[in-house]
C-alpha cells in the first residue's frame, strides 16, 4: 500500500496565482520561506522557485496534479467581476469551488484560504462598520456577488476538524496597489473618455479601498493561524486599510496624483442609479444585436454613492492583523506605479 507523505506546512498552492492578489500573495510566500505552486488558466509571469500548472479549476484531475504534497491552498481564482457572464460565474466560482473543495480532500490538503469579499452583504445601501455577523446580501447586486456568496457558504460549510480539512475565508474590500488591472485602469480610461467630471451623490459616502499587500499579510495570517483548536476554523474575516475613506477623496487623490483633474460637479445619486438601470436594461435588450459595456454600471454607481466601510476587529482579535502600510503610503506607492497611466504618457 502506498503511503502518503505529509506535506510540509510550507509547501502551498494559489489557485489564481496569475491574477493581482494572487501574484502578490505569490511573490509574499516566496519571500516568507514557501514553497509555492501556482494554478492558473494562464501565466502572467516567471519567478525562480515557483511552479506553475496550467489548468482550469473545475478540472479536478488537473488540480490534483497541482495539489501533491500540498498543505495549504489559497483559493484567488475568480472571473473579473465587471463581466456579466451568468453562467461563467456559476461554473468557476460555484461548481468550481466545489471541485477545488474535493480535491484538496482527496488529494490530503490541510488548510483551504478563500478570498472571499465584503461585497457578498452589501446590497447597494449603506454599510458603516459592517461587521462579519451581517447577513449575506439577500439581494445580491449582481451575478459577481451572488455567486461569492454561494462560494464563501461552500468553502465554510466544508470545514471538517474530523477530516482534518481546515478552512477560513477572508473578505478584502476595494484591493488596489501596483498591477490592479481594475480600479485604477478603469478610473484613468474614464477620465481621459471625459467621464471623471461628476461626484454621484453629496460625496461624502466613507468606504474602504485596501492596499493589496494588507489583504496578503491578511490572508498569511489567516493561514498560519487555522489550526483545528482555533477561533478561525469555518470563519470569515474582514481585512481592510483600517481607515474608512470618503470615495470621492480617493479617487481624486489617484487622478491628480496622475496629472488629471479632480471630478467638480455633483449629480444626485437618485437619478445617476436610475440611468444606469435603465442603461443596463437596453444592454441587455439589444445583446443579440450588439455588444455595450457601459463604464457606470448599476454596481458601481452604488459603490460609488453609499458607505460602504468595515470592521476587521474580528481580524485583529484573532489573527493579530494590523495593516502594515498605510492609505497615504499605499496611494503614493500606487500612483508611483502607474507612470503609463499619467496624463500625456
Ligand atoms: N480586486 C478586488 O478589489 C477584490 C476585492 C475583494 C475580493 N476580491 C477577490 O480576490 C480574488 C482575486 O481577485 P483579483 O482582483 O486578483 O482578480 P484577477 O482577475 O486579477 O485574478 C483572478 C485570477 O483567476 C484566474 N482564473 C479565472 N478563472 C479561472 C479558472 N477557471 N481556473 C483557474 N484560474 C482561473 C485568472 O486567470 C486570474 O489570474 C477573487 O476571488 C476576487 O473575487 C477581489
Ligand atoms: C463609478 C466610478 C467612479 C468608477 C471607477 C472606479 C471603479 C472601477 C471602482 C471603484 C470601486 C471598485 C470596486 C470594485 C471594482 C472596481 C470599482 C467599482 C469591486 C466591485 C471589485 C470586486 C470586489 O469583490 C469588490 C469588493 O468587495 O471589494 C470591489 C468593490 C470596489
Amino acid at each position: 500500500m502506498a503511503t502518503r507523505v505529509r506535506p510540509s506546512s510550507k509547501r502551498c498552492a494559489v489557485i489564481g496565482g496569475s491574477g493581482f492578489l494572487g501574484r502578490h500573495l505569490v511573490e509574499r510566500l516566496v519571500d516568507r520561506g514557501y514553497t509555492v505552486s501556482v494554478f492558473d488558466i494562464r501565466q502572467a509571469y516567471e519567478l525562480p522557485g515557483v511552479t506553475f500548472h496550467l489548468g482550469d479549476l473545475c478540472d479536478k484531475q488537473a488540480l490534483l496534479s497541482a495539489l501533491k504534497e500540498v498543505s495549504v491552498v489559497f483559493h484567488c481564482a475568480s472571473p473579473a467581476p465587471g463581466s456579466d457572464d451568468r453562467s461563467l460565474f456559476q461554473r468557476v466560482n460555484v461548481d468550481g469551488t466545489r471541485t477545488v473543495i474535493q480535491a484538496c480532500l482527496e488529494a490530503g490538503v490541510q488548510k483551504l484560504v478563500l478570498t472571499s469579499s465584503a461585497s457578498v452583504v452589501f446590497e447597494g445601501t449603506d454599510i458603516k462598520n459592517g461587521k462579519e455577523d451581517l447577513p449575506y446580501a439577500k439581494k445580491p447586486i449582481d451575478y459577481y456577488t451572488a455567486t461569492k456568496i454561494q462560494q464563501e457558504k461552500l468553502v465554510l460549510e466544508a470545514c471538517s476538524k474530523e477530516k482534518g480539512f481546515l478552512t477560513v475565508a477572508i473578505r478584502p474590500h476595494g484591493i488596489f496597489g501596483p498591477r490592479d488591472p481594475q480600479l485604477v485602469p478603469i478610473l484613468v480610461d474614464s477620465a481621459r473618455r471625459g467621464k471623471m467630471k461628476f461626484i454621484i451623490g453629496d460625496g461624502s459616502n466613507l468606504v474602504d479601498f485596501t492596499y493589496v499587500e494588507n489583504v496578503v499579510h491578511g490572508h498569511i495570517l489567516a493561514a498560519e493561524h487555522l489550526k483545528a483548536d482555533s477561533p478561525l476554523c469555518a470563519q470569515a474575516y474582514h481585512i481592510t486599510n483600517d481607515e474608512p475613506v470618503r470615495f470621492w477623496d480617493f479617487m481624486s487623490q489617484v487622478l491628480v496624483g496622475l496629472g488629471y483633474s479632480a471630478p467638480r460637479l455633483h449629480l444626485p445619486y437618485a437619478l445617476v442609479y436610475g440611468l444606469s438601470l435603465l442603461l443596463w436594461l437596453i444592454t441587455l435588450v439589444l445583446r443579440p444585436l450588439v455588444q455595450i459595456k457601459p463604464t457606470f454600471t448599476p454596481m458601481r454607481v452604488a459603490l460609488a454613492g453609499t458607505h460602504h466601510y468595515y470592521s476587521c476587529a474580528r481580524a485583529k482579535q484573532d489573527l493579530g492583523y494590523r495593516p502594515p502600510v498605510s492609505l497615504q503610503e499605499a496611494i503614493t506607492r500606487t500612483v508611483e506605479s502607474y507612470p503609463h497611466l499619467r496624463q500625456g504618457a
